[in-house]
């Protein structure tokens, strides 16, 4: 959505952040947490389509029994031969090597004719087995192969010589895919929670179950915001730049698994911002907007101007990048309202939203973090835990991965962040920190 901007611009208010008092990173986390929790507590549900599959991080919302065993019926693990094994020994009493009658041929797909003793029936991988068989001996071990079906096709009932047989082919059962040994009629498949894989949307179309409820994505509604911004493609007057943050932020709730709704607002003007902020919001009806810039101590602040009078908060955290934060109810909605440099978006959405959104949300994975090793000598500001983009490598004799900078701390730094694996955690009381140092790191 565009909004033209209005040529003159009000100057924000002083700052309505607390002078001085920075809440810890942890501190916030748990603020966004009792943000987040009442407005995903009732999620709504939805039906899906197993046929068709909706794509994206799904969880089921209600436990699913499978109506059929599976296999639905005792199959051929192998092309071959369906016998009775004491018919096998019988024919191969004398020494020579058993031959057996070829009494039918069973494609995969049709149903089997009983088996008729002392005779055996060719089967392909798949075809049900004949009942009376006991196992299959694979076309490899006889002498003709399956030349012997266009003698049947002919109308005679030609021998099948098998050959080179091993104790392990005469075992009851062999290649023999019994009915319910992978599942059992009536066995839970899924439940409530559980994440939807690849393999288990293949488990339900392949217990012929057609329709499945899932919890509803959560639907975000992703703002970005700010005069100097424009959409990529368009032309750039001298001062602006394209909105790198609207992709960045999107793309990131849809790995987290939400349904998200784009907009961006080009106008400083808080009262357009908080017109267009709330027809998006009627129009998309988000869970959770997030928005980007405008919030610091500029003079022309949109975000927190129009937000402010709205009861949402604005204040600081003990983190670089992404220390000044927005947060609070917009209506039915959790509002976050990120920084604006592309870094402290990124690890506002890393650092302080993923936790949240994981621990409330089966359907986002969990924020990943290994132990690694600083492999050079690095300072960071005392009382603000920071995080510096780094590529990970692994040295052969290590077990440990070295943490290799890509560029400064600055948080306009976006190339480096695209090139980096992950985010070095420094704490606090980190100053000086020493090469080989272990810290923890979250993974991009
Ligand atoms: N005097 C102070 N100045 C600043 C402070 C402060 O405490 N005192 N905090 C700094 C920090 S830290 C950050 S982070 C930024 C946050 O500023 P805002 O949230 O108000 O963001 P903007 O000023 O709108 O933009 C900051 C920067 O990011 C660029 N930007 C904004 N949106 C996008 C987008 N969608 N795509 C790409 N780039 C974007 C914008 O052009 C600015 O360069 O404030 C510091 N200043
Ligand atoms: O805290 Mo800001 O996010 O560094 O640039």
């Amino acid at each position: 959505m565009t909004v033209h901007s209005t040529p003159q611009r009000q100057p924000a208010q002083p700052n309505g952040q607390q002078p001085g008092r920075r809440a810890g990173v942890d501190e916030h986390i748990d603020r966004l947490h009792r943000l987040l929790a009442p407005v995903l507590q009732n999620r709504e549900s939805i039906t899906l389509d197993v046929d068709q599959g909706p794509g994206g991080r799904l969880v089921s919302a209600a436990e699913v029994k499978s109506p059929v065993p599976l296999p639905g019926f005792d199959n051929s693990q192998m092309d071959g031969f369906a016998l009775r094994l004491s018919d096998l020994v019988a024919a191969g009493d004398e020494g020579a090597s058993p031959r057996l009658r070829l009494a039918g041929i069973v494609p995969a797909g049709t149903a089997a004719a009983e088996l008729v003793p002392g005779t055996c029936q060719a089967v392909m991988t798949g075809s049900p087995i004949p009942a009376g068989a006991d196992a299959v001996i694979p076309v490899e071990r006889t002498a003709d192969g399956f030349s012997v079906l266009d003698a049947h096709a002919a109308g005679e009932h030609p021998f099948v010589h098998f050959t080179e047989l091993q104790d392990q082919d005469l075992q009851t059962g062999r290649f023999i895919r019994t009915a319910g040994s992978d599942l059992q009629q009536g066995a839970v498949i899924l439940q409530a929670g559980d994440v939807m894989t690849p393999a288990r949307w293949g488990l339900l179309a392949g217990c012929g179950i057609r329709e499945i409820t899932a919890l509803s994505p959560i639907r975000t509604l992703v703002v970005t915001t700010g005069e100097e911004v424009q959409a990529p493609g368009e032309p750039l007057a001298p001062g602006q730049l394209y909105d790198a943050s609207r992709a960045l932020i999107r793309e990131a709730c849809q790995a987290f698994g939400h349904q998200v709704a784009t907009a961006r607002v080009p106008s400083d003007e808080p009262a357009i911002f908080i017109q267009t902020l709330e027809a998006l919001q009627q129009q998309h009806q988000p869970q959770l907007i997030i928005t980007a810039g405008g919030i610091s101590a500029g003079a022309y602040e949109v975000v927190r101007q129009g937000l402010q009078a709205r009861g949402v908060e604005f204040g600081s955290v003990a983190q670089q990048p992404g220390g000044p934060q927005g947060w609070g109810r917009l209506g039915d909605a959790a509002l976050v309202a990120m920084p604006g440099n592309p870094v402290s978006t990124a690890v506002t959405l890393q650092v302080l939203l993923h936790p949240v959104l994981a621990a409330l949300d089966p359907a986002c994975p969990p924020q990943r973090r290994v132990l690694v090793h600083t492999a050079e000598q690095l300072s960071s500001p005392a009382g603000l835990r920071q995080y510096r983009r780094v590529r990970l490598q692994t040295p052969e004799d290590r077990a440990v991965a070295e943490a290799h900078p890509v560029g400064g701390p600055s948080s306009h730094l976006l190339a480096h962040l695209a090139a980096a694996d992950a985010l070095l955690e420094l704490r606090e009381d980190d100053t000086e920190v020493p090469a080989g140092t272990e810290r923890e790191a979250i993974l991009l």
